[in-house]
Formats: structure tokens, C-alpha cells, sequence
């Protein structure tokens, strides 16, 4: 039997949203992929030709883009950060939204302007995006790359402004940051590595599987 197909799927919020979505694509894990308490990472699933790994949200997409797994899902924040080439993202799942934001504190903002930014100091997850949309319109990012918690920088005097995603707006209230600009629209996609989508036959079936169960 050939390899099965490994489907990389995010283990964090993505993943509540992600599972009836999967359903509806015919495919239905194995029932310790839900087991908070399992320390598995790979999965069967009812189709014995698919498999699933849960790994880090920006690491479905190296996952995927390096081929080692054929299919994921993963937040279009991530792609736009990575750019990988040998990534084709067929579908716009229309599941994590958000959007990736400027914030800064509420004091700061209230006499801010930022049409007069030239150079900006930036805590962020999302240096690349950070420095391509500044570039854009001539203002020098520097970025202070963090992993998460961006919202203490201000008030820790690491950096005045931070670039992070934003949903319902209550992680920046209740931290006295305000968001001034919107970057991007976030939603997650299907990704899939365009070699296999060449070479191995399953994947354009199960990427018109995905199709229609967004439109169920
Ligand atoms: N507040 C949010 N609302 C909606 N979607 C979000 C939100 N935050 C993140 N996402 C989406 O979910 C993806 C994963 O985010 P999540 O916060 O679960 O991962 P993480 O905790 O940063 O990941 P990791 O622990 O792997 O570093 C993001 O890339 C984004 O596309
Ligand atoms: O606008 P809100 O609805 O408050 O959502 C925004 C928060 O959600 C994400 O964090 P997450 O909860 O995933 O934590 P982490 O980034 O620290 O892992 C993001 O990094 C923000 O901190």
C-alpha cells in the first residue's frame, strides 16, 4: 500500500472549528485526536488512506510546504508570514475569523497620528508582515519578535506598538491598547504541497471534498 495522507491540522482554537468541518469532508479521526490527555501526534482516521498530525499553527505550514504532510489548515496570518513558495492554498475554509492589527496604548492613540510615522518600533509575531506593510507606505519597521503575550510590550517599555491578531478586541481593553490600523482580513485556508497536488491522486478529490463541505 502506498503512504497514506497526512492532513496537518493546528492544535490550538483552530481545531474546534476545524473538526466538523473535517467531518463534512468524509473524514473522522480516530477519538484520541480529541483527547486533551493523549500525547499522540498522528492519527488514523476512518479512511485508512488518511492520516492526521496535530502540531503548532505556523508549523502546519512548514509541515506542508517541505512535504511532509500533503494537506493542513492553517490561518491565512501564517502564509502571509511565511510566503512559501511551495505552498497552494485552494480554499478559504471561512473558520478563525480575525484580523491582524496596529495597537497601541489608548493614551498614545489620542494624539498619534500615524500618517507621520517614519520609523516605528514593534512587538510582534509577524515581523515579515509587520515590515511589509510599513514598507509600503516608507515607514522603517523594527520589529521585536515575540511569540505571544505581544500585548505587555507597551506598558513594559519593550516596544510603544505591537502587530497582533485581533477577534473580539478584549485582549487589547483589558490590556489599555487600541488598535489604529487593520493590516488584514485573517480567515484559515486549506494548504496543500504543490508537488503532491501533481502526484498524488487523493488530493485533488479530497481538496473538492473540503470545497463542498464549506459550502454545506
Ligand atoms: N482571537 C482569534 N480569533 C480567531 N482566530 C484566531 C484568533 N487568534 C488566532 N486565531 C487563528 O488561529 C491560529 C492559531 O492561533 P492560536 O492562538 O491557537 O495559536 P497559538 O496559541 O498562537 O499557537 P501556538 O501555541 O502553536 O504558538 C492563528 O494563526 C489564527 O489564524
Ligand atoms: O480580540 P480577542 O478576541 O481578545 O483575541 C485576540 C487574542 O487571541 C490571540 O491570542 P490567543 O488567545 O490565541 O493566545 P496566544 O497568542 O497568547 O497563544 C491573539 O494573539 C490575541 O492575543
Amino acid at each position: 500500500m502506498t503512504d497514506p495522507i497526512i492532513i496537518a491540522v493546528p492544535k490550538g482554537r483552530i481545531l474546534d472549528e476545524a473538526m466538523p468541518l473535517l467531518a463534512r469532508a468524509g473524514i473522522v479521526p480516530e477519538a484520541a485526536f480529541r483527547d486533551p490527555d493523549s500525547r499522540a501526534l498522528r492519527f488514523r482516521t476512518d479512511r485508512p488512506d488518511i492520516d492526521l498530525i496535530r502540531v503548532r499553527a505556523f508549523d502546519v505550514a512548514t509541515f506542508v510546504a517541505h512535504g511532509a504532510a500533503q494537506l493542513g489548515i492553517v490561518g491565512s496570518d501564517v502564509l502571509a508570514e511565511f510566503d512559501y513558495s511551495e505552498l497552494y492554498a485552494p480554499v478559504d475554509l471561512k473558520i478563525g475569523h480575525c484580523r491582524i492589527s496596529v495597537a497601541e496604548p489608548a493614551g498614545m492613540a489620542a494624539t498619534d497620528d500615524p500618517r507621520g510615522w517614519s520609523h516605528v518600533r514593534i512587538a510582534t509575531k509577524y515581523p515579515h508582515t509587520t515590515q511589509r506593510h510599513f514598507a509600503a507606505r516608507g515607514v522603517q519597521a523594527e520589529c521585536v519578535k515575540l511569540n505571544g503575550a505581544m500585548e505587555l510590550a507597551p506598558v513594559l517599555s519593550l516596544a510603544p506598538r505591537i502587530v497582533d491578531l485581533v477577534s473580539s478586541g478584549r485582549t487589547l481593553k483589558e490590556n489599555g491598547l487600541v488598535e489604529v490600523e487593520t493590516i488584514a482580513e485573517v480567515t484559515s485556508r486549506l494548504v496543500v504541497n504543490r508537488a503532491a497536488f501533481k502526484t498524488r491522486e487523493q488530493v485533488v478529490p479530497l481538496v473538492d471534498a473540503f470545497r463542498r463541505a464549506v459550502a454545506a
